[in-house]
């Protein structure tokens, strides 16, 4: 084997972290073309062809279009089941051991679907991979920054009755034109709640976005981070603050965020002291789940075995996990990467 056969084999086998992945975007052109004809809603594409051929987007909201169309087909508590279920056993292929996934409750509340049904399929399925596969979970609910802060307190409150089963609240969807200032109000009541917070911040929108998701928000974790690279005393705060950044390489380059994978930030990230990870998203939109990102990162940007433990560890060590089973995830990493040369 070759050293960087060996490198991609280790990235491809070690144990995983993942902390940014919208369970929505996980929905495959094949389970959605049978969902909706299980549930008799029409989609716009006539076959799974078609609509693979339209995954081409210039930018975030190409994306989202598509986005939101896909997941118009998830009505019943069994879909939301199904689309969890099989995104797990996904990535239980890839040696992910842990997913903090998020999903966009208003998405769903504006068709009709109760948040009753959508967290009841969800939490399901993540209970019952956490026995058969092992997978822990951390579930993230996340606000749709393109709707404004009524319609997010109107989404918290009819959260409250399953708060045992939510661990953190986000903030997605279209970026620029809707900063984290704007939810100010209802994440000061998210943290009085005691859940943890995190905020896509820097994707497309000005380092001044992430600036205010630390300030005003007062984010534990930043979802991309990658304009954050603008800005010296950006950088400089994020790393006093260690705080964790949810780098998605393949979400990237699909999105046009970057032009190469070989010009990726996130070599340059670690080497500011910055605690990326790698994340993929979107896997059914993006082209790749968590070993697809790997092997990109592997085979395009001369990834050495150092960055590789770190990418690794730092997954683990930024997850919502209690130290003491952080510790036992870094423990096995360090000792799969001592065994190879
Ligand atoms: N990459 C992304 N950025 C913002 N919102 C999203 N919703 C799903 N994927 C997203
Ligand atoms: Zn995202």
């Amino acid at each position: 084997m070759t050293s960087s056969e060996a490198l991609l084999d280790l990235a491809m086998k070690m144990p995983k972290a993942e902390l940014h992945l919208h369970i929505e975007g996980t929905f495959e052109p094949e389970q959605m073309f049978a969902i909706a004809q299980r549930n008799q809603v029409a989609l716009k594409y006539d076959s799974v062809e078609a609509l693979k051929t339209a995954y081409q987007f210039e930018n975030l909201q190409d994306f989202l279009d598509l986005y939101y169309q896909g997941m118009s087909v998830l009505l019943k508590e069994q879909d939301f089941y199904d689309l969890t279920m099989a995104y797990l056993k996904r990535v239980h292929e890839d040696n992910v051991v842990h997913v903090e996934i998020f999903f966009d409750p208003q998405g769903h509340l504006s068709r009709g679907v109760s948040f009753e049904t959508q967290i009841k399929g969800i939490h399901g399925a993540l209970k019952d991979a956490e026995r058969d596969f092992g997978i822990s979970f951390k579930l993230i609910m996340s606000f749709l920054r393109h709707l404004d802060e009524v319609s997010a307190f109107e989404t918290l409150a009819l959260a409250k009755p399953y708060l045992e089963m939510i661990d953190g609240v986000g903030l997605d969807s279209s970026e620029v034109g809707h900063p984290p200032v704007k939810f100010e109000n209802v994440f000061r009541e998210c943290k009085a709640l005691g859940l943890l917070i995190t905020a896509h911040a820097g994707e497309e929108g000005p380092p001044e976005y992430v600036w205010q998701a630390l300030d005003v928000i007062g984010v534990d974790r930043i979802d991309h981070g990658n304009r954050a690279l603008e800005d010296e005393d950006l950088i400089a705060t994020i790393k006093h603050k260690g705080l964790t950044l949810t780098v998605c390489p393949l979400s990237n380059l699909k999105l046009c965020v970057v032009d190469t994978l070989e010009e990726h930030p996130i070599r340059s990230m670690l080497r500011l002291g910055l605690n990326a990870t790698v994340n993929s998203d979107d896997p059914a939109y993006f082209g790749g789940y968590m070993n697809d990102n790997y092997a990109a990162l592997v085979q395009e940007t001369q990834l050495t075995k150092e960055e590789l433990y770190r990418l690794a560890c730092n997954a683990f060590e930024g997850s919502w996990l209690d130290a003491s089973i952080k510790k036992k995830h870094i423990k096995t990493i360090t000792d799969l990467f001592q065994n190879v040369v």
